[in-house]
């Protein structure tokens, strides 16, 4: 397993969320972010953050818990409190290259079905919780007080998210846990989320969980795409009573259903767009499996808040840990992150050497 699993820190880094309304002017150049804090549109509170090279990022906390960032006024990623939710990333060019239902319902229980759902402290069905754990659907807060990132982190523009059980929480998985989350957009317009999950059980026990990051590629035509990387692994076939198989030949390409773990995966994946002449590229640590799911035409017309054709416009590689679930001992943490770069491809058909994508030459 390569989780990996890191000690107990007693720093931290100053409350980056100025308490009061007021604006609040941002503080000379500094490596650091600076923070300003005002009222935006209909009154909402509106946090900016900016980068020292001059783009910014805006954050509008509504009274749903909408956290809104916007960095060079093109690229802007969408957090939700609610799931902690990512729900939209955008390229220089203004395209979103998520995928968000037009019948996504941002309404608790209900997970929003689009953008990167958090599965936490359980995938899928593999365990006792509700599908996908309950993370997706409880409110997160703005972490005042994130113990500090390794400096080589050089993103400017990122917000701290955190989620504690509540008291209904540990009554159906009784573990107390400190989950924080990192989004960040990098100087290339890169969405790069950290997960630091730490043990805080009093009770000196142990828990265990399983994690993904269920997102949802925007494709032009699921037909037209093309995975690679994860060709000759051996996955879980989730159609197929979670049997063990192994993948035959090239690419994946997709003409119908397909619910998939792959085990053991490499750190990094590339999603091909024929039509967009696009590739996603996925770069992960700490997350050795990648489930691969299209609902196709039956299963979306099933579900209430996905639209009969949008699975055409869809891919979820999501970045997970299933086959070995992690176990940290109190005062330990796990780090999962996932790092998502869309780049141009110029693939014909047949042309494509798949590993100058996945060494990104
Ligand atoms: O409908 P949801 O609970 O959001 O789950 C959507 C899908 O998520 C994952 O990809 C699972 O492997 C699928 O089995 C599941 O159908």
């Amino acid at each position: 397993m390569s989780s990996e699993k890191v000690p107990s820190s007693a720093s931290s880094v100053p409350n980056p969320i100025p308490s009061s309304s007021t604006p609040r002017p941002s503080p000379s150049p500094s490596p650091s972010p600076s923070f300003q804090l005002c009222k935006g549109v209909n009154g909402l509170d509106k946090v900016i953050l900016r980068e020292f090279r001059g783009s910014s990022a805006e954050m509008v906390l509504d009274l749903a818990f909408l956290l809104w960032i916007r960095v060079h006024s093109f690229r802007f990623r969408i957090v939700y409190l609610y799931g902690g939710h990512v729900t939209s990333w955008k390229n220089d060019h203004g395209e979103e290259l998520l995928f968000l239902s037009s019948k996504a319902m941002v309404k608790p229980p209900k997970a929003i079905r689009g953008g990167i759902p958090i599965c936490f402290p359980q995938f899928g069905s593999h365990g006792t919780l509700e599908q996908h754990g309950f993370a997706r659907n409880r409110f997160w807060s703005i972490d005042n007080d994130p113990p500090p990132f390794p400096t080589n982190t050089s993103s400017k523009a990122f917000v701290d998210l955190i989620l504690k059980p509540s008291e209904d929480d540990m009554k159906i998985w009784p573990h107390s846990f400190e989950y924080r989350l990192r989004v960040a957009l990098g100087p290339g317009g890169d969405l790069m989320l950290t997960s630091r999950i730490r043990n805080t059980n009093a009770d000196g026990k142990p828990f265990s969980f399983t994690f993904a990051y269920h997102t949802y590629f925007s494709v032009s035509d699921i037909s037209e795409v093309r995975v690679e990387g994860l060709e000759t692994l051996d996955y879980f076939d989730n159609l197929q009573n979670k049997e063990r198989f192994t993948e035959q030949g090239d690419a994946l390409t997709f003409e119908s259903e397909v619910d998939k773990i792959y085990l053991s995966t490499p750190t990094k994946i590339a999603i091909l767009d024929h039509e967009k002449k696009r590739t996603f590229v996925l770069r992960k640590d700490g997350l050795p499996d990648a489930v691969v799911w299209n609902p196709w035409d039956k299963k979306a017309k099933a579900m209430a808040d996905f639209g009969d054709e949008e699975y055409k416009y869809m891919l979820c590689v999501e970045a997970a840990v299933v086959e070995k679930s992690v176990t940290i001992k109190p005062g330990e943490e796990w780090k999962g992150r996932l790092e998502l770069s869309a780049v141009p491809s110029s693939y014909c058909s047949g042309q494509l050497d798949p590993r100058r994508v996945l060494q990104g030459l």
